[in-house]
């Protein structure tokens, strides 16, 4: 598992109203149980516990650990490379003042500052050749490694490995990149590793390459449940990219709406509303003549771009220099096709062409996913395919037999989402066919790629008004012009839109409009 997935799902634990503090109780009391078990089979007679601990999370789980490990008998020393009031963690932090205020200590707990390299030079004089009575257990640095290691941090570790301890790391050995396993510097050696939910990518690949590296691998449950990673939720945000404060316009994200037609201007623009609001710098909006002219006045936000060449009211092949003219010029980073275009065999032949020549993040919506051959796009990763259930169907006929395809027809209410929610599997056998992602529509959204899924359950009933879809679609591109890539972008789109959708039915009652959603994605960009 990636860091940044065990981040969110740890975040989304919280959505769930379990607490990280939990989680880090868990850790530290199966870390303990885990140290007593290799204590008992390793050593003949009692051996203390030398507790280091960083800055942050990985220290908390050995404050937790030091707690229960002096429950068990042990002798329990506690070496902090970070002050008290330096603590960033705020569950840490709560670990930390228990042990602290457990003083005077009736228990058998001594609490340590290294406040310098030479402090930390004193243990080794001191203390690193009795340390073959020791277990020594790394809390300094888990899947918060970040560059180059702070000379105390380096010094210690250095001293660690030294030692004649037996050394027991906290999630992934201090100094070891957690997601690519790579040691720049110097790591702790231990001769085992506790982690916890799932084994991290780094530790994996590093345990690949050299078992030595990790030592005797330990997976600990700390009761993350599976609908922590299933559910979107407020963790998913993280995958947004950090915006620089040196960046300049352009920098983050530029879309193309492909989009409108003779009765329906305002797809396109919700559609453009809503990228803005969820971050994209730039949006251009390519429609036919009669729309543009109706854009132009609806939103000072938008860049609308007239297409000059053939019918004024509906897309044609003859839009297709200019379109691919703009996404050079502007240079798009991602392209939305389909907000109320219609089902012209005009537009029909123009989005087929532009599926096949443009090579770029592709959301593909509404009209759009009746009109383009599945088999054009098929190959595509970057890309989302936004239908509801009727859409669905149509886009995939081609894949399924029909047999396959009477069954979804005739099983899948759209009103019983329960039931819809058990044809999961059989949905997924289909969307299977595409590299792309599919968010498939409906109470419970549902997020495919390949064989992974996500679903999401914000959003209301409020929400079938017209529009809110074209928002999805907006804010799917915005988030691939930000550099997510299609699974994470949907998932994240879809709860950003539900969500949304949330707040302005507080605000504005069951019958906010898809306009009204928009104005409240922006403050959820915050979270
Ligand atoms: N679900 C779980 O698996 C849980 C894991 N827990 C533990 O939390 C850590 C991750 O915690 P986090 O706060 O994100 O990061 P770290 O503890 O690794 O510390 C980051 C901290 O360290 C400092 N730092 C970063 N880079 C360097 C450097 N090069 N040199 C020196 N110092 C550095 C900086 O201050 C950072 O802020 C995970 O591994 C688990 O052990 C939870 O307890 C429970 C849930
Ligand atoms: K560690």
């Amino acid at each position: 598992m990636d860091p940044i997935d065990m981040m969110v799902a740890d975040i989304n634990c919280e959505d769930l109203g379990l607490s990280k503090l939990c989680l880090m109780e868990n850790a530290g009391k199966c870390l303990s149980d885990e140290v007593a078990t290799i204590s008992t089979f390793t050593f003949s007679k009692p051996v203390k516990i030398a507790i280091f601990t960083g800055s942050s999370e990985n220290g908390g789980d050995g404050f937790v650990a030091a707690r229960h490990l002096l429950n068990r008998g042990f002798e329990v020393e506690v070496y902090m490379l970070t002050p008290p009031n330096d603590i960033k963690s705020i569950d840490a932090q709560i670990n930390y003042d228990i042990l602290n205020n457990m003083s005077p200590h009736i228990s058998r707990l001594n609490i340590m500052e290294l406040n310098d390299s030479k402090d930390v030079e004193k243990i080794d004089i001191a203390n690193s050749k009795s340390f073959s009575e020791y277990i020594i257990i790394d809390g300094i640095l888990g899947t918060g490694l970040r560059g180059k290691l702070k000379e105390k941090v380096r010094k210690t570790i250095e001293i660690i490995n030294n030692s004649n301890a037996l050394k027991i790391a906290i999630d992934v050995p201090s100094g070891m990149d957690p997601l690519t396993g790579e040691i720049s510097d110097i790591a702790i050696k231990p001769e085992y590793t506790v982690t916890f939910h799932r084994v991290k990518t780094g530790v994996k690949k590093a345990n690949n390459s050299d078992e030595k590296l990790i030592g005797g691998l330990v997976i600990c449950d700390i009761g993350i449940p599976i609908e922590a990673e299933l559910f979107v939720g407020t963790g998913d945000l993280l995958r947004l990219n950090y915006r620089k404060n040196s960046s300049h316009k352009g920098n983050n994200g530029k879309i193309l709406i492909v989009g409108g037609s003779k009765d329906y201007h305002g797809a396109p623009a919700i559609a453009g509303i809503s990228a803005i609001s969820s971050g994209a710098d730039l949006v251009y909006i390519a429609s036919p003549k009669s729309v543009s002219l109706a854009l132009k006045q609806k939103s000072l936000d938008l860049i609308v771009k007239t297409l000059n060449e053939g019918n004024e009211d509906y897309f044609s092949l003859d839009n297709l220099d200019e379109i691919l003219n703009i996404i050079d010029t502007a240079k798009i980073d991602a392209v939305l096709l389909g907000p109320g275009v219609g089902q012209n065999d005009g537009t029909g032949k123009l989005f087929n062409t532009l599926a096949k020549k443009i090579d770029l993040p592709l959301v593909v919506d509404a009209d759009a996913l009746k009109l383009i051959d599945p088999i054009l796009i098929k190959n595509k990763e970057n890309l989302i395919l936004t239908p509801h259930l009727n859409e669905f169907k149509s886009f995939f006929k081609k894949f399924i037999n029909e047999n396959e395809y009477l069954n979804l027809i005739n099983d899948s209410d759209e009103n019983n989402h329960d039931k819809l929610n058990n044809k999961i599997a059989e949905f997924q056998k289909i969307t299977n066919n595409i590299n792309g992602t599919v968010i498939l529509k409906g109470k419970y959204d549902l997020v495919f790629n390949k064989n992974k899924l996500r679903i999401n359950k914000t959003g209301n009933s409020g929400m079938t008004v017209g529009g809110t879809g074209d928002s999805l679609a907006g804010l799917s591109a915005s988030l691939l012009s930000q550099g997510l890539n299609s699974y994470a972008a949907a998932a994240l789109a879809v709860y950003l839109n539900g969500k949304a959708g949330d707040l302005a039915k507080e605000s504005y009652g069951n019958g906010f409009s898809a306009s009204q959603l928009s104005e409240f994605i922006g403050i959820l960009m915050e979270d």
